[in-house]
């Protein structure tokens, strides 16, 4: 694996688990260098796991985000506790994160409590979230306070991912804690496909409806660009292209006065907000990629 001179490559997966509203999608976001994880001042928002990769000369870290773990109170809360756990246990290294600005409570000594039980031989790393919002001299209190928890044995990081502080010496940090091997995804993949997969079948399904046999066969999905609305943590816009074969299948698609591509956006948006749990403007365009089924080349611009 390695090259004389260099360090050998590290890869691995890493899980950011912490209360609700600790910063866990935000810090995801900020070391993958692309918005993926949908963040919210509500907690618990993310009720998907999303993964976005880290990619560096000597690294690759594979981020798992997962739901905020909570008490159960209902059995969807159950549930997410269930596939936190199974998260825990096949990760590399846990990234606990505490707020920088937030007393050490009840809540957060559970989770640990949790991680030794379903975990006990996973790494964990304290990670100070949002250090931008206090002073230097409370922080070092926190951290220490975080370190008492945690044990001598287990590093802490104070990182800001809002401003973008002390992120690289995360990315070191949990670097080393993964184990020596190759790159696990290309190097130009920064999110997990399932989501955008799905996304573009939500709206292929729905493109599709009440048309002929012919269209099928002739019509890819491809998620060009999602992009949280400016200002907005709660609202994203969703870029989409359909390809069709032929100009004839283009106003097919987009109907008389772009009344049916309407429709496909509105029909196939509510399956998207309920897949990403937030608020979604859907963006969507029609071209024509004459014969993309018989262009290979092609066919591998549109993931086939
Ligand atoms: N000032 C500051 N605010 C932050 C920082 N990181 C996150 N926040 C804010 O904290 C709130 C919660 O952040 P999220 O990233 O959604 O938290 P989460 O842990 O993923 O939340 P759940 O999905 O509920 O588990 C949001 O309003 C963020 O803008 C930071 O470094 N500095």
């Amino acid at each position: 694996m390695s090259t004389p001179g260099q360090p050998p490559h590290r890869s691995g997966f890493v899980a950011f688990v912490g209360r609700p509203n600790t910063g866990k999608s935000t810090l995801t976001n900020a070391l993958v260098g692309q918005k993926v994880a949908i963040t919210s001042s509500r907690p618990q928002t993310t009720r998907h796991t999303i993964r976005g990769i880290v990619h560096r000369p000597h690294a690759q870290l594979v981020l798992v985000d997962t739901p905020g773990l909570h008490r159960p109170r209902t059995l969807l809360g159950q549930r997410l506790n269930d596939l936190v756990k199974d998260t825990y246990s096949e990760v590399d290294v846990i990234g606990l994160c505490i707020p920088a600005d937030e007393k050490i409570g009840p809540g957060d000594r559970w989770i640990l409590e949790q991680l030794r039980v379903v975990a006990p031989s996973t790494r964990v790393i304290g990670v100070v979230t949002k250090i931008d919002k206090l002073s230097k001299a409370r922080l070092m209190e926190q951290l220490l306070a975080v370190s008492a928890l945690l044990g001598p044995e287990n590093d802490v990081v104070p990182v800001s991912a809002v401003k973008g502080q002390q992120v690289e010496v995360l990315v070191d940090v949990l670097s080393k804690a993964v184990p020596e091997g190759p790159m696990l995804y290309p190097a130009d993949e920064h999110t997990d496909e399932n989501d955008t997969h799905m996304m573009a079948e939500l709206i292929r399904e729905a493109a599709l409806e009440g048309l002929g046999d012919e269209l099928p066969h002739s019509l890819a999905v491809v998620i060009e660009e999602i992009t949280p609305r400016d200002g907005r943590d709660d609202f994203l816009d969703v870029h989409g292209v359909l390809y069709v074969e032929r100009p004839s299948q283009k106003s097919i698609v987009i109907g008389k006065g772009g009344e049916r591509l309407k429709d496909v956006g509105t029909r196939s948006r509510a399956g998207i907000e309920a897949l990403l749990g937030t608020r979604v403007f859907l963006n969507l365009h029609v071209k024509v990629a004459k014969d993309w089924q018989r262009d290979p080349k092609q066919m591998g611009r549109l993931g086939f």
